[in-house]
C-alpha cells in the first residue's frame, strides 16, 4: 500500500489517475495537520508548502516529491537528493495561464484598470486621473525566454509591440524563429518601455533588477514580475517609484508570501495579485494530471519524464536501460561484498550496444548497489553520485570497442587503498544478466540470491572438501561455477544456495589451507 500526501490545493479531478487503486491511499491535508508523516511514500505540493530538510527528515518513507507547477524554489532539492528522494515538477501545464495573466497585468498596468475599478466602485467618475498608454508600438523587454517568456512574446507581437529578449541560454536560431530581438541585458534595459521577468529564482537571477540595473532603464518604465518574488529587488524599487522613474509595477509574486508588511503595496502605481498566474481551472487540471501520472509511473517502477534530480528518460529508453542498470546494481553489490577495503576510484567501461545508451543512469545503478553496503542511509539512483562524491570516491566512465565476444559488456574496476577488483557483466537477451569475469577469471553465473565466492588453489580434492563441509551442515548447493587461469594455479568458485549461510560455515571453509578467501554474498 502506497500513501500519498497532497499538502496543497491540487485539483481533485486532475488527481484521478491516483484514485480508485486498492494499493494507493490519497490523503489531502496540510503538513501541519498530519501526525504520521513517516508513513507517506509520496508528497504532492504547489508553492505554499515548503519542503525543507526538516520536513524531509520527518518523512522517512517518502520516495518522491511532486510539484504541481513549475517553480521548485520551495523545495530543498539538495536535501531531497541527499536522501534519495526524487523531485519532479509539471513544467508545461500552466504556461499559457501564466502568460495570459502576465498579459492581463500588463494591460491593467498601462490602463490603470485596478485603480479605476476601485474609483468607480467608490462612486467616483474620475476619467482624467486614469489616462493610460497604448501597448501598440511600445518596446517590451522580456528577461527569461523559456516557456512563459516565449508565449508572452507571441501575444506582444499580436499587439504590435517590439520584443527584446535577454536569456543567456537562448540561441540565435530560436530567437530568429520566434521573431524576437535577442539582446544583452544592458541593451534591453536601455530600449524597453515595459520589462517583464520570466526566469526561475536562482543565485544569478535574484535581484537581476536592482538599484544598478534599474538606474539603466528608461525614465517612465513599467515593470512586471509574475515569475518569482526577489527577481526584482523589492527594496531597491522604492526610490525609483518615489522619483517616478518607474511609472508602474505589476506584481503577482513576492519575496515573502503573503506580503503582509510589504511597503510597495502602499504605492498607488503598484498593482498586485496573490500569486494567481497558474490559478485557472485549465492550468490546475493540467498540472494535477501531469504529476498524478508521473507519481503513478514512479511508484510502479516506470520512468518519469520531468525529474529535477535524475536524468530524464522516455519509456522506450528506460525499457532499454533497465536490464543494464539492474545488472550494474547487482555488480555493485557483489563487488562491494567481495572487496571489503575502503575504495578510492571506480571506473565503469562500456562496450558494444550498451555504450549507445544513457550510461550515466547505468553507472548510477552500479554506485547505488556498491554504496548500499557502505552507508547507513537509503541509497538509489537519485543520490548515488552525490554520496560517492561526498565519500571522496572518484568515478568515471570509459567506452571501448572490445566486447570479448558479447553483444554488450560492462567492466568495472574498483581501486582500493591496497588492492583493486575487476568484475565484468553482460546482459543476454531472453536469458538475463550474467557475470562473466571476476578478477580476470572467466566464469559465468546469474548474479542473484545467496552466493559464496571462494578463492582457492587449483588442486584435487578442494571442491570435494567444500562440498563435504556444506553437506555436513545440511546445506544444499543450488549451482556451482569454477574458473581458473592455468592448471594448478589459483582458481575461483561461485556457489549459490537457497538460503543465507551461517557465519560458522564460512569460518570452517576459511580455515582450510588451500582456500585463500571466502566471501558470503547476498544479492
Ligand atoms: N506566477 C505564477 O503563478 C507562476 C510563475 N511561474 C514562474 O515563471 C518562471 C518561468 O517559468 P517557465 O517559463 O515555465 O520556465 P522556463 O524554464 O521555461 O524558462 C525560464 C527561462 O529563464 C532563462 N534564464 C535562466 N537564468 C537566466 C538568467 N540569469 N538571465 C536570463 N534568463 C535566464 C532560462 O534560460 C529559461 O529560458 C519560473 O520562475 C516559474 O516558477 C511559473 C508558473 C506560474
Ligand atoms: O508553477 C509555478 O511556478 C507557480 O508559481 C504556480 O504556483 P502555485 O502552484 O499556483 O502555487
Amino acid at each position: 500500500m502506497y500513501k500519498i500526501l497532497v499538502a496543497d490545493a491540487i485539483s481533485s479531478e486532475g488527481l484521478a489517475p491516483l484514485l480508485g487503486h486498492d494499493t494507493i491511499q490519497v490523503v489531502q491535508k496540510k503538513v501541519s495537520e498530519v501526525d504520521d508523516l513517516a508513513t507517506y511514500d509520496a508528497l504532492l505540493v504547489r508553492s505554499a508548502t515548503k519542503v525543507t530538510d526538516e520536513l524531509l527528515s520527518q518523512m522517512t518513507n517518502v520516495k518522491i516529491v511532486a510539484r504541481a507547477g513549475v517553480g521548485v524554489d520551495n523545495i530543498d532539492i539538495d536535501a531531497a537528493t541527499k536522501r534519495g528522494v526524487i523531485v519532479i515538477n509539471a513544467p508545461n501545464g500552466n504556461t499559457i495561464s501564466t502568460a495570459e495573466h502576465t498579459f492581463a497585468m500588463m494591460a491593467s498596468l498601462v490602463r490603470h484598470i485596478p485603480q479605476a475599478n476601485i474609483s468607480v466602485k467608490s462612486r467616483e467618475w474620475n476619467r482624467s486621473s486614469f489616462v493610460g498608454t497604448e501597448l501598440y508600438k511600445k518596446q517590451l523587454g522580456i528577461i527569461g525566454f523559456g516557456r512563459i517568456g516565449s508565449e508572452i512574446a507571441k501575444r506582444a507581437k499580436a499587439f504590435g509591440m517590439g520584443v527584446h529578449v535577454f536569456d543567456p541560454f537562448l540561441t540565435a536560431a530560436r530567437a530568429e524563429k520566434l521573431g524576437v530581438n535577442a539582446v544583452e541585458l544592458e541593451q534591453l534595459l536601455a530600449v524597453a518601455d515595459i520589462i517583464t521577468v520570466h526566469t526561475p529564482l536562482t543565485k544569478e537571477t535574484k535581484g537581476i533588477l536592482n538599484a544598478d540595473t534599474l538606474s539603466k532603464t528608461k525614465k517612465g518604465v513599467y515593470l512586471l514580475n509574475c515569475a518569482r518574488g526577489g527577481i526584482i529587488d523589492e527594496e531597491a524599487l522604492i526610490p525609483f517609484l518615489q522619483s517616478g522613474h518607474v511609472k508602474g509595477v505589476a506584481l503577482d509574486v513576492f519575496e515573502v508570501e503573503p506580503p503582509v508588511s510589504q511597503p510597495l503595496l502602499e504605492f498607488e502605481q503598484v498593482i498586485a495579485t496573490p500569486h494567481l498566474g497558474a490559478s485557472t481551472k485549465e492550468a490546475q487540471l493540467n498540472v494535477a494530471e501531469d504529476v498524478a501520472q508521473e507519481v503513478l509511473n514512479y511508484l510502479n517502477g516506470n520512468p518519469v519524464s520531468s525529474s529535477i534530480n535524475l536524468p530524464t528518460l522516455s519509456k522506450d529508453v528506460f525499457e532499454k536501460i533497465h536490464p543494464f542498470s539492474s545488472l550494474t546494481k547487482k555488480m555493485g553489490s557483489l563487488l562491494s561484498q567481495c572487496m571489503k577495503e575502503p575504495v578510492q576510484d571506480i571506473t565503469v567501461t562500456y562496450g558494444g550496444t550498451v555504450a549507445d545508451l544513457e550510461t550515466t543512469y547505468i553507472t548510477r545503478g552500479f554506485l547505488s548497489g556498491f554504496l548500499q553496503h557502505r552507508v547507513d542511509r537509503s541509497v538509489n539512483e537519485v543520490n548515488a553520485s552525490m554520496i560517492t562524491k561526498e565519500r571522496g570516491i572518484t568515478f568515471g566512465e570509459r567506452f571501448s570497442n572490445e566486447t570479448e565476444g558479447y553483444s554488450n559488456v560492462i567492466k568495472v574496476e574498483v581501486r582500493g587503498d591496497h588492492s583493486s577488483f575487476t568484475l565484468t557483466g553482460t546482459y543476454v537477451q531472453d536469458y538475463g544478466p550474467r557475470i562473466v569475469n571476476i578478477q580476470s577469471f572467466n566464469i559465468d553465473f546469474y548474479p542473484d540470491g545467496h552466493l559464496l565466492y571462494i578463492r582457492h588453489s587449483d588442486k584435487p580434492g578442494v571442491i570435494g572438501r567444500v562440498g563435504k563441509i556444506l553437506g555436513d551442515h545440511d546445506v544444499n548447493i543450488a549451482t556451482m561455477q569454477v574458473g581458473r587461469k592455468q592448471k594448478g594455479g589459483e582458481a575461483i568458485m561461485m556457489l549459490s544456495f537457497d538460503k543465507s549461510l551461517d557465519e560458522a560455515i564460512v569460518q570452517r571453509l576459511q580455515a582450510f589451507d588451500d582456500i585463500v578467501s571466502v566471501r558470503k554474498i547476498n544479492l
